[in-house]
């Protein structure tokens, strides 16, 4: 669904409020989008953002906060920071937001409004704990009658599926579904959008896509920073909750899922939900744990060294394991989700392994797969690697790649950042970027057992060394669920890269 700028809610004033709006997913990330959008045209006629948290900040220190995060002229970012509003209150106090309330039913008040209505936009970018007295403070003094009233909801839901089911109903008994938009950025980014595109777009695909001829699939997700600081919160999810069960099981059911009947947002849920469900239950013995150390030089410190980190921790800041999918299109292929801190590079990439023709004639060459590589992050590219001839009189095979990388082959590439593209749909009503409730539901059920295996266990995470590639036994994981490492190629573009 897309709603065009012209439409009824260009026109009504909005007001965003960002709750929490002086942490660091504010500063970072949610000033910036809304900042990208005020740049590009794409917020309401009169839009008024106002910001809340506890903290007592003066505006003018507030707007030089964010102001520092904002990339842009400043003329403009002048600008956009004159519709910017601070107020400090309570999270859990009714008469903080009813003060607040009034703020901003004043400020709403010197704006005509041409449709007569007003819409309002809550952003919570608040830790998970006060999800539930903030979500009552909205309802309870906020919410705007004479216009929608739409919440943003950001990770983690829950830490399993108890919790999640809790905070599930609590929100479900203050907010409609149609109001509550869960944010998965990685929904957001360009090449997980793309996903849909290349696959069902594209006629070469398709006959292709499936346990006949993929071998294995690959989803990883590299970072080469340890926890920086947020070892306190992070401690509390480990890297399962905090990447596995969300960014790349989302990459992972849009890779898998059947054709959805339309593009709708709730016919393509469907169908993610439908191949969620036949995700079989993870076995602990195709799951491989790590945690970071510090480097011997002491340059980098290791995960037991950041503050808030308990020194007796089993937090893992890597994990790798193996998904199988039981329906007739995956039976037989392994997905392979990796994901881990303070690795040797940072990386987003799904990669394809195909299997090697049925009638294989070049028996006596080392000759590697064909795969198909969709790089997320950094550098977007889509690349395939195959086989050819090395030109000229020798006739021995050489791989190489086709290769789309956005940055050669788009002119003026100005993507946005997922938080734009996420808070623009959510102004639109537009859900398909988001999480839905069931979905969010069999994820959990799909993690739950497993992540209270390892807690009850007591599973001790493989150490490795911050910078490197993370556990040894991760390739060997891999190794064993059918993925071969070609050698030798080498990629002109690298020094371009
Ligand atoms: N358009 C573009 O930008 C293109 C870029 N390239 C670049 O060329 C380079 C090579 O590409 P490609 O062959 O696809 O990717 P890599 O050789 O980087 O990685 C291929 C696979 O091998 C694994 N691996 C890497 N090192 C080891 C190791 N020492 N032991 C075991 N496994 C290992 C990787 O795991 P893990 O992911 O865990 O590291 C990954 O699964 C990359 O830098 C790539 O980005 C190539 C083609 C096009
Ligand atoms: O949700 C999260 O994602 C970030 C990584 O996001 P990216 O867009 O930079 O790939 C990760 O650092 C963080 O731990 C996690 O909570």
């Amino acid at each position: 669904m897309s709603v065009s700028p012209n439409a009824n809610d260009y026109r009504t004033p909005l007001t965003v409020v960002i709750l929490g709006a002086s942490g660091d997913l504010a500063k970072k990330k949610t000033y910036p989008a809304l900042f990208s959008l005020y740049l590009r045209s794409l917020l309401p006629e009169n839009t008024i953002i106002y910001g809340y948290a506890r903290s007592h900040i003066e505006l003018d220190d507030f707007k030089k906060r964010i102001g520092s995060y904002l990339k842009g002229s400043e003329e403009k970012k002048k600008a956009f920071l004159d519709l910017c509003h601070y107020h400090s209150g309570l999270y859990d106090d009714k008469s903080a937001y009813d003060e607040f309330d009034k703020l901003i039913r004043k400020e709403e008040a010197k704006i005509q409004s041409p449709t007569s209505k007003y819409n309002r936009l809550f952003y919570m970018a608040i830790p998970p704990s006060i999800f539930i007295e903030v979500s009552k403070g909205i309802h309870g003094s906020l919410i705007e009658n004479n216009g929608w009233s739409r919440v943003i909801v950001e990770k983690p839901f829950g830490r399993d599926l108890e919790s999640s089911r809790v905070l599930v109903s609590e929100l479900g008994r203050l907010f409609k579904e149609k109001d509550l938009f869960r944010i998965d950025h990685y929904l957001g980014k360009e090449m997980v959008q793309n996903l849909m595109v290349l696959r069902f777009s594209n006629a070469v695909f398709e006959p292709l896509w499936s346990k006949s001829h993929i071998s294995n699939i690959t989803i990883t997700f590299k970072e080469d920073i340890g926890t920086e600081g947020r070892g306190g919160y992070f401690d509390q999810f480990g890297i399962i909750r905090d990447v596995m069960q969300n960014h790349l099981l989302q990459v992972l059911s849009l890779v898998a899922m059947e054709p959805p009947l339309s593009l709708n947002a709730d016919d393509i849920t469907n169908e993610k939900v439908r191949l969620l469900r036949c995700i079989q239950p993870i076995k602990l013995d195709e799951v491989v744990l790590g945690q970071y150390i510090g480097t011997q030089d002491g340059k980098q410190e290791g995960y037991l060294d950041d503050k808030g980190v308990p020194n007796d921790s089993k937090t893992p800041t890597y994990a790798a394991a193996v998904f199988h999918v039981n329906n007739p299109r995956w039976r037989g292929t392994p997905f392979i989700l990796k994901c881990g801190k303070a690795l040797d590079e940072r990386k987003t990439e799904i990669r394809i392994q195909f299997k090697r023709p049925d009638n294989f004639l070049f028996q006596d060459e080392d000759i590697s797969r064909n795969e198909l590589v969709m790089r997320i992050q950094p550098g977007e590219a889509v690349y395939l690697k195959l086989l050819t001839k090395k030109p000229g009189l020798d006739n021995s095979i050489e791989q190489t790649e086709l290769d789309l990388s956005y940055r050669n082959r788009f002119e003026n590439l100005d993507l946005p950042d997922a938080y734009e593209r996420l808070i623009l749909d959510s102004i639109k009503g537009d859900h398909n970027l988001f999480v839905r409730d069931d979905e969010l539901d069999v994820a959990w059920q799909i993690f739950t057992p497993l992540l209270k295996q390892i807690e009850s266990l007591g599973c001790i995470p493989e150490k490795y060394v911050f910078g490197s590639r993370g556990p040894k036994s991760a390739d060997e994981l891999s190794k064993k669920f059918g993925y071969v490492r070609s050698t030798g190629y080498n990629w002109p573009g690298s020094s371009k890269k």
